[in-house]
């Protein structure tokens, strides 16, 4: 089971987990925007001030194999050994490639997530998916490799944009989705225009054990895992799409857009009920505004599901869709009209 500490002292927590991990030396790995607004948070500890800096260019454009190569460079360069630590200390990107860089280095170091973002906290650096995207594809490229204590606090959050902050909230819509009623209903009372930070803290380290059950339950995605995935089969081939069509998008706000289209098939295929459908496009439509589709795009977007990697054939798409709010019904695959029909609905729920 990964260490999760859910801290409201990250300076002192974090004291403890270096000393408590053997390592030689010490590495930290940020982006240029981490480096300069999260870093100083931490900064107080001499360890940190006497570790190895690595700092690459930073969103989801950066999550390449060439900033990969950066990191490796790095640690290949300062000495860097099969005992050494590596913090990431970022959102997702910088915790997803910097996983696959300790995944990769001598075949497997050490390494300790500190999120920055609201998605870091509550999902990215939880549950061991490390990678890079690659050839215009999401997390292409990678490895199960948890690491081996994710630090979490909201201390981070205060500098982060409302697109950032929404971002995450996206997941943990999906969260709520995929559990409980209760837990949808709560969520659905956020004012993104007025941040109630203590509320979001205690909602943050709820929505991050939803996560934490089922990775637990399910490390390798062989099953229950693939509910972590609605939205995505959708949300991913949009935001491929959309960095292709050189206007890129926060993965939260695909995701937030896949689930409209994905909660529709829910209802048409599972029998996910209306109302809570139509709660999930205004709460959507409302926050997230419409990423710019029309039907001539609908092959191209067709043809990024077919590489999603829950799919069993090349030429079938398998989606995971939900039954009611908390029922998680895998492995559905859906035939090519009818992922259309859904992509129709998307556009009609967000007014395109
Ligand atoms: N491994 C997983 O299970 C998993 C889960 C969800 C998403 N992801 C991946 O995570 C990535 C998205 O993560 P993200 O949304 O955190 O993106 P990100 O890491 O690109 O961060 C978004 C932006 O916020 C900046 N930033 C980070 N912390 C900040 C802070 N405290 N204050 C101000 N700015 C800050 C970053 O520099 C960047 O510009 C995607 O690549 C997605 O595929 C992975
Ligand atoms: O942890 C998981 O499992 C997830 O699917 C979480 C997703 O939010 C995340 O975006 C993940 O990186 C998607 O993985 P992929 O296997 O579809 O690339
Ligand atoms: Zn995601």
């Amino acid at each position: 089971m990964q260490r999760i500490i859910k801290s409201n002292n990250p300076i002192a927590d974090l004291a403890t987990i270096i000393s408590e991990i053997r390592h030689d030396r010490l590495f930290v790995l940020t982006d240029e925007h981490t480096a300069r607004l999260c870093l100083p948070l931490i900064e107080s500890l001499p360890v940190i001030q006497e570790a190895g800096q690595i700092v690459i260019p930073p969103n989801d454009t950066g999550k390449t194999l060439e900033n990969l190569a950066r990191i490796w460079s790095h640690l290949t360069r300062n000495g860097a050994t099969r005992h050494s630590l590596l913090i990431n200390l970022g959102g997702g990107m910088i915790t997803d490639i910097g996983g696959f860089a300790a995944a990769t280095f001598k075949r497997g170091i050490s390494y300790v997530n500190i999120p920055t973002t609201l998605l870091g906290a509550v999902d990215a650096a939880v549950g061991g998916k490390t990678g890079i995207n690659f050839e215009g594809f999401k997390n292409e490229i990678g490895a199960f490799y948890p690491a081996a204590c994710v630090l979490i606090s909201s201390r981070f959050f205060h500098t982060l944009g409302r697109g950032d902050i929404l971002s995450g909230y996206s997941e943990m819509l999906k969260h709520a989705l995929i559990s409980s009623t209760e837990e949808w209903k709560n969520l659905l009372t956020f004012d993104a225009g007025d941040i109630n930070y203590d509320w979001l803290t205690e909602t943050v380290f709820h929505s991050v054990s939803i996560k934490e059950e089922i990775v637990e339950k399910d490390p390798f995605e062989r099953n229950l895992r693939k509910a972590l995935n609605l939205g995505h089969t959708v949300g991913h081939a949009f935001e491929s799409f959309a960095l292709e069509s050189g206007r890129p998008v926060l993965h939260g706000y695909a995701v937030a857009w896949g689930l409209i289209s994905e909660l529709y098939l829910s209802h048409r295929l599972c029998g996910f009920p209306k109302e809570e459908l139509l709660q999930a496009i205004h709460f959507i439509h409302r926050n997230y505004g419409a990423f710019e589709i029309g039907c001539d795009d609908y092959e191209k977007l067709y043809d990024f599901m077919r590489h999603d990697k829950k799919n069993e054939t090349a030429s079938s798409v398998n989606f995971t869709l939900l039954s009611d709010i908390g029922k998680i019904e895998i492995n559905q695959v859906v035939d090519k009209e009818l992922i259309f029909q859904s992509l129709d609905f998307y556009r009609d729920s967000v007014g395109l």
